[in-house]
């Protein structure tokens, strides 16, 4: 459905996108996960036919994205990060107006319209100004614009961004949704969305491709990277304790209230592992914490695994590709690319010219 090869684009001196190569299969939801100016945009416009590569080759369901574009951008429904949207028009009359746009035949206009408001929820603010929409309502409004000439293909760039939660819960459904009849690729600088929401993830950074594979390898990189126990009583003993458990490297108190019945003190008490241990370790030195607390007589109030940040996972993936592989998860991940890399080369051998 997607196969891009070798991409590359520069802006001037700046190298936004590096040498990328991937290929999003049909049918799938695949997460482009990667921190601020990662190329995520650069590489999603590209695809979507609204800016021009440096070098490289794209295809969007076979047709190439620079001699065939009209074709390529026609497969297509992308949904940029600022949806552009006109406040002084109604939600129906711009969904017509971008659909005679895109080519859609009268003719069957007001059906895809129709079909669209449906699909992206939005058919209770069809007679609504755009410009009275909540933000969370114009997201949707740019998810039926996307779909209104019905693309196989579904480009959104940061979907949930600004969001408040209950908007993303709404926004997650729809893309799920839409995954039964279209192939989505969505961009996100947060882990946890893509973990939610999507089937595969390729992570970026820098321009550069990280990592590639199914989410459920992806997250097991993510390990608990510290622990916060809040515990009520006296604090130094249960500093003590925890100090003195194995494989636990820093103990400091991240925060120290009196709790207000028995004026005993309560605090979160945010340990760290001694470096490189394996999550089997991780669980055991968690485990072993807790229970010398408790053979201590503290009363723990919250026991809490803090997940590696992103950040870290980026960090593992980076250290992978450079060859070192110390730890159990990073040996995880190297396998994973190893497979996806052959699973790449297989597809491309085995794909129609
Ligand atoms: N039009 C432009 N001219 C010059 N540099 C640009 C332009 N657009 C993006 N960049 C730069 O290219 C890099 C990649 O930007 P891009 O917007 O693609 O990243 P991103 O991963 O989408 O980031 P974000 O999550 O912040 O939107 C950044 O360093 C950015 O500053």
């Amino acid at each position: 459905m997607i196969s891009v090869s070798h991409l590359v684009k520069h802006y001037g001196s700046h190298v936004a996108v590096d040498d990328v190569s991937f290929r999003v299969e049909k049918g799938q939801i695949v997460g482009f996960l990667g921190p601020n100016g990662a190329g995520k945009s650069t590489t999603l416009r590209i695809l979507s036919g609204f800016l021009g590569m440096t070098s490289g080759k794209v295809e969007i369901c076979g047709h190439d994205i620079e001699n065939a574009s009209l074709e390529a951008r026609r497969s297509v429904g992308y949904m940029p990060e600022a949806v552009p949207l006109y406040p002084e028009m109604r939600v129906l009359e711009y969904l017509a107006f971008r659909a005679e746009l895109k080519g859609v035949p009268r003719a069957r206009r007001r059906a895809q319209v129709d079909d669209a408001m449906e699909k992206a929820n939005v058919l209770e603010v069809a007679t609504t100004l755009i410009g009275k929409l909540s933000k969370g309502y114009r997201q949707r409004v740019g998810m039926a614009d996307a779909l209104v000439a019905n693309p196989p293909l579904l480009i959104l760039d940061e979907p949930t961004a600004g969001l408040d939660p209950n908007q993303i819960r709404q926004v997650r459904e729809l893309i799920a949704g839409l995954s039964k009849e279209h192939t989505v690729l969505l961009s996100t600088h947060i882990l946890s969305e893509v973990e939610q929401s999507c089937d595969r993830v390729i992570v970026i950074a820098k321009g550069k491709l990280l990592a590639e594979g199914k989410t459920l390898d992806i997250r097991k990189m993510r390990r608990a990277a510290a622990l916060d126990i809040t515990v009520r009583g006296d604090v130094q003993a249960a500093l003590r304790v925890l100090r003195g458990v194995p494989g636990v490297a820093n103990v400091n108190e991240a925060s120290k209230v009196k709790d207000a019945s028995s004026k005993d003190e309560v605090a979160t008490l945010h340990c760290t592992w001694t470096k490189k241990l394996p999550d089997t370790d991780i669980q055991g030195t968690i485990e072993a914490a807790v229970a010398a607390l408790v053979g201590a007589g503290i009363r723990i109030r919250e026991v809490k695994a803090v997940g590696s940040a992103l950040e870290d996972v980026f960090a593992e993936l980076t250290r992978d590709a450079a060859g070192t592989r110390d730890a159990a998860g990073t040996r995880d991940a190297a396998n994973t690319r190893d497979e996806n890399t052959r699973d790449a080369a297989n597809a491309r051998d085995t794909a129609p010219s």
